[in-house]
């Protein structure tokens, strides 16, 4: 197993690829804190993913707080130091996509989107980081960014650019920690069949065109993410920081 006794929170985990990142991190031996929105209606999947966690043999507490709150980074770990003694991973995960053309862009919808997606995280990663650092045992701190970090869409202007910050805040963050041995790198998915494109994907031809610029010939599944996180979080990646994993099925490089 690849992160045994290692404590591990992750954002946004009560579905698609945080949930995903969960479950591997289980199996390979982590206990788990589950960040989520605190929504209710949320309550139901994180209630089950616990059990999931609980029958793989490891411990999973939840912890309900918006991710755009300065304050949630802290309520995770406080949850991580009272419940299973400190945090070796921290996986920046929680984001929202809401399609929205450019020159009509609501200011509240631009604003929620920084927010959640990219200030939220800078503030966590910090609650992390500190914690790591008082811990002095190092760690390793992973965002989910994007293949969006690094080429457009028209109706993603409000979001590319937190997946660009939030790349470039593990570049950085790799340089200001590294000296505390903690690691931080990204990883950047392509198109992963999840709730947040749900609709978007609906459309069967925009679908098909996605899958057809795929090297591999799929849409991705929030499992495919699980592997590559897991990676970053252990020790076989004891000498990868700063980096960033396209984990997209050759999307990117599909020029012609
Ligand atoms: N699905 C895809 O094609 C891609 C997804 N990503 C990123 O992956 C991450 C996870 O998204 P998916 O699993 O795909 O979608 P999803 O919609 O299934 O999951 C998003 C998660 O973030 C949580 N979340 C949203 N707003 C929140 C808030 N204000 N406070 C706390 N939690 C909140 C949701 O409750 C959910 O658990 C996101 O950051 C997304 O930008 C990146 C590239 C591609
Ligand atoms: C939500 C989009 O389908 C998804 O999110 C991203 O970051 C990429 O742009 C994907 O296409």
């Amino acid at each position: 197993m690849l992160l045994t006794d290692k404590n591990v929170i992750i954002t946004g985990a009560s579905r698609g690829i945080g949930r995903a990142a969960a479950l591997e991190c289980a199996r390979q031996g982590a206990n788990v804190v589950i960040g989520y929105s605190g929504s209710p209606s949320s309550y139901s999947a994180v209630e089950e993913l616990i059990k999931e966690i609980e029958a793989l043999g490891q411990k999973a507490v939840a912890v309900g707080a918006p991710a755009g709150d300065p304050e949630t980074g802290e309520l995770l770990v406080e949850a991580a130091v009272s419940n299973f003694g400190g945090v070796d991973v921290f996986v920046n995960n929680a984001g929202i996509c809401p399609f929205h053309s450019f020159l009509d862009m609501p200011r509240e919808l631009y604003l929620e989107t920084v927010n959640t997606n990219l200030n939220g995280a800078f503030f966590a990663v910090q609650a992390a980081a500190n914690q790591m650092k008082r811990q002095g045992r190092g760690g390793a701190i992973i965002a989910v960014s994007s293949i969006s970090a690094l080429v457009g869409g028209g109706m993603q202007t409000h979001y590319t650019p937190t997946k660009a910050g939030l790349l470039s805040l593990m570049q950085s963050c790799a340089i200001a920690l590294g000296p505390y041995g903690i690691r931080c790198n990204a990883v950047l998915p392509g198109t992963i069949e999840t709730d947040i494109n749900k609709d978007d994907l609906a459309d069967q031809e925009k679908r098909d065109y996605m899958a057809s610029r795929t090297p591999l010939g799929r849409l991705g599944r929030p499992e495919d993410l699980a592997g590559p996180i897991v990676f970053l979080a252990s020790e076989m990646a004891q000498y990868v920081t700063g980096a960033s994993l396209l984990v997209d099925g050759g999307m990117y490089v599909n020029l012609q």
